[in-house]
């Protein structure tokens, strides 16, 4: 086994950084155990909270189990506008009233693709980049099938994603929708949600962002940007836990407009009412359709307190700072071994999140799992090295990486 001369370079040492990090003491919030030694897959599932570890049975015991029903009224059925609500100011940079919790992320995509198409009839064709999350593309595709829409599928080139030209080139007066990603899942690249609102309404369409990679760890203003729609699940930095619900920010100005496809009764003007006809409420209440998951939002609401109490933009300042460090871990111990980085270098372009590249990066995978090093592997070959702002360390990065060089020099020994 080698030992660059770069791993015992003092600038690459984590204990410093760990040293200065103001939302150091945040890590402690978190559930750890078990036989994990670096976690860097937040941007799948996020660590549970230990408040939350707390708050579930005293939830059951007393909201479900004592109050049963009554709860509905006394807190259950204003919980997924509040919790929106408090999504909204935490992360999206949302006023009350446009940000709702619903069903699972392909479930709101689809319902909010649908219900954007109502409001530009007469467009027949939908904007869509080929390295968007499979979900979007194929729900789009579906979309464009049952309602007889064309496709424009911009090709992205992977390390940079979709520019302002590319969107230029294709986006006219027959679009009626695009669908794009803030932070691509796989190279973290992280798009310019203002600039490219500004060419898709240039054009008189719509735009919906999947924001499931940037929610919770990179700031977003977009009540300031004219954001239409964005959707963006709260299992990974609003670490909500396994299936946890998704929600939706629609603009207000637009919230009229939209007819949702799947009408069901808690989308209706008056849900008790049990009325013969379906008239949508008013508001973000004509988004959901049955019975809000109000179980799975316990978890959800934990964290958007601990988001806001650190801040989203002390909380962008790690995530980038954890990037960093990754990136000059990366070039100093893993590119002498053929490994080629596929995040954007600049910070301004780059989610929370750092993808790297190699041939063999499968099996390096599954081995560093045997020993409880945490990263995912995206096929064809990369490996991304997920970094959640409050509660990844800088440690955990370093040793992450390490197990990365050791476990590639193994494979790569044969
Ligand atoms: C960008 C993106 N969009 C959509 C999804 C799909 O969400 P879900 O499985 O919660 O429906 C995911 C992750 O699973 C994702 O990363
Ligand atoms: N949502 C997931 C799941 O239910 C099981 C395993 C992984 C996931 C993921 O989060 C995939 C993820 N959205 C991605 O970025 O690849």
């Amino acid at each position: 086994m080698t030992t660059p001369d770069a791993a015992l370079d003092a600038s690459l040492d984590a204990a410093p950084l760990d040293a200065a990090d103001p939302l150091a003491s945040f890590r402690d919030r978190f559930v750890q155990g078990g036989d994990t030694v670096s976690y860097l897959d937040g941007n799948s599932l996020g660590r549970p909270l230990r408040r939350t570890v707390e708050r579930l049975p005293p939830f059951v015991q007393q909201e479900w189990g004592e109050r049963l029903i009554r709860s509905w009224d006394e807190t259950w059925m204003g919980l997924p506008f509040e919790l929106g609500d408090a999504i909204g100011a935490a992360t999206l940079g949302a006023a009350p009233g446009q940000t709702v919790v619903g069903d699972s992320t392909t479930v709101l995509l689809y319902k909010l693709m649908r219900a954007a198409l109502t409001a530009r009839p007469g467009r027949s064709r939908v904007v869509v980049d080929d390295d968007n999350f499979p979900t979007d593309r194929f729900l789009m595709e579906g979309i464009a099938r049952e309602l007889g829409l064309e496709l424009d599928i911009i090709e992205v080139d992977r390390s940079i994603g979709v520019t302002p030209d590319q969107l230029s080139a294709v986006v006219s007066d027959e679009t009626a929708l695009v669908v794009l990603s803030h932070v691509a899942y796989r190279s973290g690249y992280l798009a310019d949600m203002p600039g490219l609102t500004r060419l898709a309404h240039d054009a008189g369409a719509l735009i919906l962002w999947d924001v499931c990679h940037s929610a919770g760890a990179v700031p977003m203003q977009v009540d300031e940007w004219g954001v239409d729609i964005a959707v963006g699940c709260s299992y990974k930095y609003l670490n909500g836990g396994p299936g946890a619900p998704a929600f939706a920010y629609v603009r207000r100005g637009l919230q009229a407009e939209l007819e949702q496809p799947i009408q069901g009764w808690m989308g209706a003007a008056d849900v008790f009412a049990m009325a013969d006809v379906y008239v949508p409420a008013e508001g973000m209440r004509r988004f959901l359709s049955g019975t809000p998951p109000v179980l799975a939002m316990q978890p959800i609401t934990d964290m958007v307190d601990l988001v806001a109490e650190a801040g989203i933009e002390a909380i962008r300042t790690k995530s980038v700072a954890l990037t960093e460090y990754a990136l000059r871990l990366t070039d100093a111990l893993l590119a002498p071994l053929g490994v080629t980085v596929s995040t954007p270098r600049d910070p301004e372009l780059r989610g929370s999140h750092v993808t790297v590249s190699h041939a063999r990066f499968r099996e390096v995978t599954a081995a560093l799992w045997r020993r409880g090093i945490i990263p995912d592997f995206r096929s064809p070959d990369g490996l991304r090295i997920g970094l959640s702002p409050l509660s990844t360390s800088f440690a955990e990065v370093r040793l992450g990486v390490d197990a990365i060089r050791e476990e590639l020099e193994r494979e790569t020994a044969v």
